[in-house]
């Protein structure tokens, strides 16, 4: 990156605001992206971010509401307290959504800070502060450094900021570390110490958490187990219950495969509980040292977010959920599988394909043969042929010596799930084709076929019949796999969603923790249009049962900010008991009255506020839900 004086960004700001224009290198990414948020929620940067402070009964509130994050996160702040005072800077920490909780440093730099409303009670999330470290840290998920007038607000150009989300070991974002001095003065190992200081927190955390879990501890090099450096994966019986980012990040692995992945499905190899490190390899191959503690040591408390002893919450996850229409689309694709005729599963992310097409196979006559599912859009375009097709022993330079068999053969016998088919190269297509047609593959180096059996399901969120039309998808291949296409229904169009809640809500345990989800809490989780449909749902559902003590009854105030806002425009607009799918109106009309009102005061958001009588941070976050 280009170093270029203050002065000189924040001309290169004003003119990629101006006209969209900026030379490359000139920002990080995460900044540039930032901006255009900003600049598509109509923030102006010469204005004065306006920055509502909490009043002190609400602030205590918020604080108390995160009392275990604040707790926990103590040693670190008081321990870069005195680099902070060093370098004259604040440490902060936040709550999930930016709203600052404590601030310890440097005297003379808060009250420079607080002239800019970088002060406990205030929140710092994005729509109403711009880009800065902690809001734009939180839209990332991610650490990041703002430096003076990479700040999206001209007044905040005196500031150097560097912050870090903390996550929970299930991946929620829990608040935010930051460090913020002069943009003159903060040194430069100001983000290094800042994710440090987040890695310890995130570590302390799962330690206290999962005492009645078992633990594998593990990492490349034996001397680091046992470190903040270590992998930490947390099972429940052979599940993976819990983790940290860097255990995750050791196995290629994202949030998603927790409440998913068994043990078996990561490690080849076994680890006896012990004291002592032992080698453990992944399924890919990878050698790690590592060392397993069996559950249960009685005398600790899992104490994440309760001062009392609680047993810790255990994740569940549901059952799959098929309305009458998917069920009876679920026979009939069983009938087809066992008359070995392909299946195509449409429907947008997070619908349910792979769950449909697991469910098919362990109804189906194969259902004691293999099941393989295969990514395409996850495997990358050099490896795909190998990975599908095998290969010889010495095929190519970086082929393993005794050759692959190839997912294809893998799935001989049972069920072979390509799942987003529409995002397999068109060269690939014409060998899948061949493969189908002729039912026999042909590994790569090798000069004999070898015959193959297995039922094929296809899953894919695009439109494969314009693909078609268009060439991007060969026609040839479309009519061979959609002759029956099953279309999943997104969350938004299913019309029991409020026995849907209840039946989630049960079998995740809120019923047996006696917690329970008050009328608006419900009217919000029916109404959400939940753009990630069952995997956003079960999410969210799982989060708001983690984050509860038992016998709790949930208001608004536990759900996320972008649920706790479905639920205000409903009291705004006095009707809590829409149906489903309403909310979808409710929001156009929303956004066409903020739309028609911009318009009228020809883009200037302040004067469009005053005239919607509300003030100009809810209206920017109005916008921004609208868009959503
Ligand atoms: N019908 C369902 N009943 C219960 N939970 C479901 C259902 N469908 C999906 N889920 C939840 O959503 C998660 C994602 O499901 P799945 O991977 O099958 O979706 P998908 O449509 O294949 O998504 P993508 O297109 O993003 O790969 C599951 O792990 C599960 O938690």
């Amino acid at each position: 990156m280009t170093m270029i004086s203050s002065t000189a960004l924040s001309r290169v700001r004003q003119k990629f605001l101006a006209d969209g224009n900026i030379e490359a290198g000139i920002v990080s990414a995460p900044i540039l992206r930032s901006w255009k948020r900003c600049s598509n929620v109509g923030l102006v940067s010469e204005e004065t971010p306006s920055s509502q402070v909490l009043t002190a009964s609400e602030l205590r509130n918020a604080m108390e509401r995160d009392e275990t994050l604040l707790r926990l996160s103590r040693p670190e702040i008081e321990g870069l307290y005195a680099n902070a005072k060093a370098t004259g800077s604040i440490i902060i920490l936040t709550d999930r959504d930016g709203l600052i909780l404590d601030t310890i440093g440097d005297a003379g730099f808060s009250e420079k800070a607080a002239r800019v409303s970088l002060q406990p009670g205030v929140s710092w999330g994005e729509t109403s502060n711009g880009t800065n470290a902690i809001g734009t840290a939180i839209m990332e998920r991610g650490p990041v450094a703002v430096h003076g007038s990479e700040h999206y607000f001209d007044k905040q150009s005196i500031l150097s900021c560097a912050a870090a989300p903390i996550l929970s070991p299930f991946g929620d974002l829990i608040g935010v570390l930051d460090i913020s001095g002069h943009a003159r003065t903060l040194h430069t190992h100001a983000e290094g110490l800042i994710r440090l200081s987040v890695n310890q927190i995130e570590h302390r955390l799962f330690e206290r958490d999962f005492d009645r879990f078992r633990i594998l501890r593990f990492h490349t090099d034996a001397a680091m187990v046992g470190t903040v450096r270590e992998g930490l994966l947390a099972f429940e019986g052979d599940v993976l219950a819990a983790a940290n980012r860097r255990g995750l990040a050791s196995l290629g692995l994202d949030w998603e495969a927790i409440g998913r992945k068994k043990f078996g499905e990561l490690f080849s190899s076994k680890v006896s509980p012990s004291n002592e490190d032992s080698v453990i390899r992944s399924r890919e191959g990878q050698r790690f040292h590592g060392r397993i503690r069996e559950t249960g040591r009685a005398h600790k408390t899992s104490v994440f977010f309760s001062q009392t002893p609680v047993q810790r919450p255990i994740v569940r996850s549901v059952e799959p959920y098929f309305d009458e229409d998917t069920g009876l689309a679920l026979k009939r694709a069983v009938r087809l599988t066992d008359g070995n005729v392909p299946v195509l599963i449409h429907g947008e992310t997070g619908t349910g394909k792979e769950i449909f097409a697991r469910a098919i196979h362990g109804l189906c006559a194969r259902k004691n043969k293999p099941f393989v599912a295969v990514n395409c859009a996850a495997l990358p375009e050099s490896l795909i042929e190998s990975e599908l097709f095998g290969y010889e022993e010495g095929a190519y330079t970086g082929a393993r010596k005794k050759g692959s068999l190839g997912l294809l053969r893998e799935a001989h016998g049972g069920v072979l799930f390509l799942d987003e088919i529409g995002d397999m190269p068109i060269s690939m297509q014409a060998r899948l084709l061949r493969a189908l047609q002729e039912r026999e593959v042909r590994p790569l180096g090798s000069s004999k076929s070898v015959p193959v059996d297995f039922c094929l399901l296809c899953a894919t969120h695009r439109n494969l019949r314009e693909l078609s039309q268009s060439g991007s998808f060969r026609s040839d291949l479309y009519y061979r796999i959609a002759q029956y296409t099953v279309s999943l229904k997104p969350v938004r169009d299913l019309s029991n969603r409020r026995n849907i809640l209840d039946v989630f809500w049960r079998q995740l345990g809120g019923r047996e923790r006696s917690v329970v989800l008050d009328e608006k809490v419900r009217d919000s989780l029916v109404s959400y249009d939940w753009p990630g449909n069952f995997r956003e749902f079960v999410s969210a559902l799982q989060a708001l049962l983690v984050l509860a003590e038992s016998g709790e009854i949930l208001s608004v105030d536990a759900l996320p900010a972008h649920l706790r806002q479905v639920a205000e425009e409903y009291s705004e607009n006095g009707n809590s008991k829409r149906e489903p799918g309403a909310q979808k109106s409710l929001k156009c009309l929303t956004k066409d009255l903020m739309q028609k009102t911009l318009d009228e005061c020809s883009g200037n958001v302040s004067q469009a506020a005053r005239k919607l009588g509300v003030n100009r941070s809810t209206l920017y976050r109005r916008l921004k839900f609208a868009d959503n």
